[in-house]
């Protein structure tokens, strides 16, 4: 296990290259199980969530070759529809094999993910849809047993609008009998680079970025060559990055056509920023505080919240953040009070009391997106800072350490 150890304080510059997004390339490569022909995969970031994902599907009989993040890989001949306990554990995204599996070869077998540190998270919703579509489902002994003569096109109505759920069920839709019309769908982009990566196998999906996505199965689907999306919530966190730590910063192939509520609210906190295609220049200029909700896209992400806290606890005022979409997500509140900052907990909202500095400390990181928060503390925070248990932070940062020591960050990944 490594940790990383901070000197903070330091004014960082120059300009940083977002790699793909993590959350796009899950449901993508998942996807890959449904394609009769070879896949090749451009932009994949080299994260410890796509190594679990890669281990799940060789497992099942997958062969690939990852480098250069280019990923080509064959699940033309998968000896098990099986996604064990042990790999799923480590990543609930696992999930995402189920609606593949059942389009294809009419049976899974995939441990039930669990909860994780930032709350219960449910797939009641993936597993009632795939049981409206013509799923038998049994759940025993903390196994999802999925089973079908064949899947039907369905009306479905999500009660929340589920990233996950939409993406397995626009999987398991396209290769069924009929059309399938999603209601309440998630809207987020990397629902819709995953449609885009469909179409371009010969799938017909369409309406993703709405509400409502309509699928009409097709018999088979052909392997392509596809790139995935740059990760907008990397390219906030740099953002968060840049303004925590007073710095002009340029930021490359950020998605920025998605990323409106970042840019506004960071805008909001005295960041200037501005956007030209894909590249965000943004340079400090006072410490404002906001006033977050965060909301499925089109709304402020979630993925983003502990960031911004880390962030505003530097404003000159209070700022309040609401998390509706999580239960448990202010882990990161107890560990950045320990650096002096001043936040309360009431309900789901954090009251952030800006403070004129943060002071480095051993701190513990317990899920990915506080990992990132408490590394944003640590950069603006004088002396140093140790973020302990970066696995967090490994599932979903590609070479985090790396890219800060060419602004000029002082951090070192050292052995716990
Ligand atoms: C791999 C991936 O893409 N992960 C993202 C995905 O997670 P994930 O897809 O797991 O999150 P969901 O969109 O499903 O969760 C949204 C809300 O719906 C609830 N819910 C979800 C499914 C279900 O069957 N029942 C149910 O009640 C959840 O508890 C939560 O309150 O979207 C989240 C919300 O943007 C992000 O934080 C995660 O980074
Ligand atoms: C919560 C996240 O990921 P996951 O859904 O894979 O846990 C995240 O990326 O912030």
């Amino acid at each position: 296990m490594d940790k990383f150890v901070i000197e903070g304080s330091k004014t960082l510059h120059g300009s940083v290259d977002i790699s793909g997004s993590k959350n796009a390339a899950l449901p993508i490569i998942a996807a890959t199980i449904l394609c009769d022909s070879p896949c090749t995969i451009r932009n994949v970031p080299n994260l410890a969530d796509i190594i679990t994902m890669l281990k799940l599907l060789e497992n099942m009989g997958c062969q690939y070759n990852f480098s250069n993040n280019t990923l080509e890989i064959d699940c033309l001949k998968l000896k098990s529809t099986k996604a064990e306990y042990d790999l799923v554990r480590k990543m609930r995204a696992s999930i995402l094999v189920l609606g593949p599996l059942i389009a294809k070869y009419f049976q899974a077998t995939v441990s039930l993910p669990g909860g994780c540190a930032i709350g219960v998270r449910p797939v009641n919703l993936h597993i009632d849809a795939l049981k409206i579509m013509g799923t038998k489902i049994n759940i025993e002994k903390g196994y999802i047993h999925a089973s079908a003569k064949e899947l039907k096109g369905a009306e479905i109505y999500f009660d929340v609008p589920t990233v996950t759920g939409t993406e397995n069920i626009i999987m398991a839709a396209t290769l069924s009998h009929g059309k399938t019309t999603i209601y309440n769908a998630a809207k987020e982009p990397e629902v819709v680079d995953l449609a885009n990566f469909l179409n371009k196998c010969g799938a017909k999906v369409s309406g993703a970025g709405s509400s409502t996505i309509e699928i009409t199965g097709v018999e088979t689907l052909k392997g392509s060559d596809y790139e995935v999306m740059p990760d907008r919530i990397e390219a906030g966190t740099f953002m968060c990055i840049a303004h925590a730590t007073r710095s002009s910063l340029t930021i490359n192939n950020a998605p920025t056509y998605c990323m409106h509520s970042i840019i506004d609210k960071i805008k909001e906190a005295g960041a200037d920023v501005q956007i030209s295609d894909s590249s965000i220049k943004i340079s400090h200029s006072k410490f404002l505080p906001v006033n977050i909700k965060t909301f499925a896209y089109p709304g402020f992400p979630t993925d983003m919240q502990a960031q911004f806290t880390a962030m505003l606890t530097l404003a000159q005022g209070t700022s309040i953040i609401e998390e509706t979409i999580f239960e448990n997500r202010f882990q990161h509140v107890a560990e950045l009070n320990r650096m002096g900052a001043n936040i309360i907990i009431s309900g789901n909202k954090a009251i952030i009391n800006g403070v004129k500095k943060l002071y480095g400390a051993p701190v513990m990181a317990t899920d990915l997106r506080a990992s990132a928060s408490l590394v944003i503390a640590g950069l603006a925070a004088e002396n140093t800072t140790e973020v302990l248990r970066i696995y967090h932070l490994d599932r979903g940062y590609e070479h985090l350490d790396k890219k800060l020591q060419a602004l000029g960050a002082r951090i070192k990944r050292v052995p716990q």
